[in-house]
């Protein structure tokens, strides 16, 4: 198996986790440690990706391009990549990204809608960038799908296709199948992107492996949206056991997630009764600072919004639905 390429998105997955908070100095010391510890794939940008930065997903306290400006001057030999969301991106954001010198552009859709994205993997191609596709929320849609899904995304120049567990929802069968389905209708790369809602991320992560997955993320002690991702200090410790090549500094992760990560959580990185609702539920993890807001708002138990936006298969850009179910469920309670 070639060299497994391990992609460490704190500072984007991260920065739904700290609203968005990340500053241009910030980003550059991580992607220092990062780069020093030989981590090859390093994504920088806001959470919900280029120009993400709006009321919907969360406003940025400091400029994206700066963030992005700063990763770029301390890559050295590193990669950055930023992720782009169709519908919060446009065209030209792919082309400032490419010309401030990111190498690789992550294109991000709700699962079944690979055939929105022709024209950005295009113009990334065009760019000069590599590309990835990034199936959200994939728990929601079975292997044959997913898999018809990612050939679209691999017509269209992508270079590696993930199987994204946005909610946290999958268990390692679920992962397996999914990923040995791409595995066999592509003939590019095939990652994963996981979350921790059910406690499974470096489980899930490694049952990816074990199916064929050349790319996976995580990000510094799982620093990530809702229960966080697969904390990447802990799994490479986990590939080194395995005898798993990544070619990574373990004690370099190791210390950065432990003195400089850990200190900037703004709430404790645990399963707790809303993270797992939401993986149990299927409901997408950058929803829940949203959710909790809006639950105080209306003084209404956060789970019972994260189920009936579950039992609605809410997806990424319908995180206006969070507030109508919020009011809908405490004028409920009002006319009780
Ligand atoms: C825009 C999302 O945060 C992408 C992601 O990390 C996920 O779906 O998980
Ligand atoms: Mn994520």
């Amino acid at each position: 198996m070639s060299k497994l390429l391990v992609t460490d998105t704190t500072l984007r997955d991260g920065s739904h986790a700290v609203s968005h908070s990340f500053s241009p100095e910030f980003v550059g010391e991580i992607v220092s440690k990062l780069v020093a510890a030989n981590v090859p794939i390093i994504e920088v940008s806001h959470g919900a990706g280029l120009s993400g930065s709006t009321i919907q997903q969360g406003f940025s306290t400091h400029d994206e391009w700066k963030l992005i400006e700063s990763a770029v001057a301390n890559k050295k030999d590193s990669k950055i990549a930023s992720l782009f969301v169709p519908g919060i991106g446009t065209r030209p954001e792919i082309i400032t990204a490419a010309n401030i010198g990111i190498d690789v552009l992550r294109i991000a859709v709700h699962c079944t809608e690979a055939d929105v994205t022709q024209q950005y993997f295009e113009q990334a191609k065009k760019s000069g960038l590599e590309t990835v596709g990034f199936l959200m929320m994939s728990h929601t849609q079975p292997a044959s799908v997913l898999a018809e899904q990612a050939k679209l995304m691999e017509s269209y120049g992508a270079d590696c296709v993930y199987i994204v567990d946005s909610a946290g929802a999958l268990v390692p069968e679920g992962v397996r199948e999914r990923v040995a389905k791409l595995k066999e209708s592509l003939s590019i790369n095939v990652g994963f992107h996981a979350h921790n809602n059910l406690g499974l991320a470096i489980g899930n992560t490694i049952a990816a492996l074990e199916a064929g997955a050349n790319q996976v993320d995580g990000t510094l002690r799982g620093l990530g949206a809702g229960a966080g991702n697969a904390p990447t200090e802990v799994l490479v410790a986990v590939l080194n056991k395995m005898k798993i090549e990544t070619g990574i500094n373990l004690t370099i992760l190791m210390d950065t997630a432990e003195e400089i990560i850990a200190p900037v959580f703004q709430y404790p990185l645990v399963i707790d009764r809303d993270n797992l609702a939401a993986g149990y539920a299927g409901v997408y993890n950058s929803f829940l600072l949203h959710v909790r807001e809006a639950a105080a708002k209306f003084n209404i138990n956060p789970v019972s919004i994260i189920e009936e936006l579950g039992r609605r298969h809410a997806v990424a850009g319908q995180e206006d639905w969070i507030l109508d179910v919020a009011i809908e469920l405490a004028q409920k309670q009002l006319v009780r």
